[in-house]
């Protein structure tokens, strides 16, 4: 299976001085506890990180450092994530019928969860790990007040892994761009598009690393499995 980890984010909401993904988690660089779990996942052979040029010698250094065996390549991000994917998906060999698509910042997804996304998407075209919410969640209006209570029921969590047939996520970002369409995951556009997402049991620790306060929480659950 191919993978794609997006990390050219730039880490806004962590308040840090550079890529977040630079940072340390138990003495480790937080992409590296991603590339940790890509390497141990059986089902992967190809990993792709689409990242920026200038952070490109902290990726190689934590690449020699954690000695892969894997195949890894570099590839330019763009200014968003949905364009760090769509260069992404212009890098994969020209033979890839397939591909999850991973966040650098989920750190903490188990090589399992690669597994078990990896072997269901062989049998449909688009997937995503996702986690049902456990909150009651509320629409607001502008002024603070509000609108009101989806049904529960329905409401889940997006993850990833996500995973989808290539040439069906590249016309779809291809559409993305005629329509001018912003998202904030590849599952999104293939719903604009009007095909068929699955959905995958994910993880309640598989965080996406956002904010200082998460970085906390990746220490903890980190050293549980120790
Ligand atoms: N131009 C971008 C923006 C984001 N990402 C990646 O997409 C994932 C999810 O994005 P997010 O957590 O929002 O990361 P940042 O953009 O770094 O954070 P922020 O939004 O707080 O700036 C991360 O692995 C991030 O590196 C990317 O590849 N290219
Ligand atoms: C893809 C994603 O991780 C699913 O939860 C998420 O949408 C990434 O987007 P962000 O808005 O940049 O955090």
């Amino acid at each position: 299976m191919y993978l794609l980890i997006p990390a050219a984010g730039s880490g806004k909401r962590m308040g840090a001085d550079r890529n977040k993904l630079l940072l340390q988690i138990r003495s480790k660089p937080l992409i590296a506890w991603t590339l940790l779990a890509a390497e141990a996942a059986s089902s992967i052979s190809w990993i792709g990180i689409v990242s920026q040029p200038p952070d490109w010698d902290d990726f190689k250094s934590i690449i020699a450092d954690l000695r892969l065996k894997k195949t890894i390549e570099l590839i330019s991000g763009g200014s968003t994530r949905q364009e760090s994917v769509y260069n992404g998906l212009q890098a994969l060999p020209s033979h890839a019928k397939r591909v999850l698509i991973h966040d650098g910042a989920r750190c903490l997804a188990t090589p399992n969860l690669l597994n078990a996304c990896s072997e269901a998407i062989i049998d449909c075209f688009g997937l995503i790990a996702a986690v049902p919410v456990k909150d009651t969640i509320k629409v607001v209006k502008d002024n603070g007040v509000i609108k009101n209570t989806p049904d529960r029921q329905q409401l889940w969590a997006a993850q990833t892994p996500q995973g989808f047939d290539v040439k069906l996520l590249k016309q779809c970002h291809d559409e993305g761009i005629r329509q001018g369409w912003e998202v904030t995951d590849d599952a999104a556009l293939f719903e604009k598009c009007g095909i068929e997402v699955r959905i995958v049991p994910g993880e309640e620790t598989n965080l996406k690393i956002t904010t200082p306060q998460d970085l906390a929480m990746a220490e903890f659950i980190l050293s549980s499995r120790e």
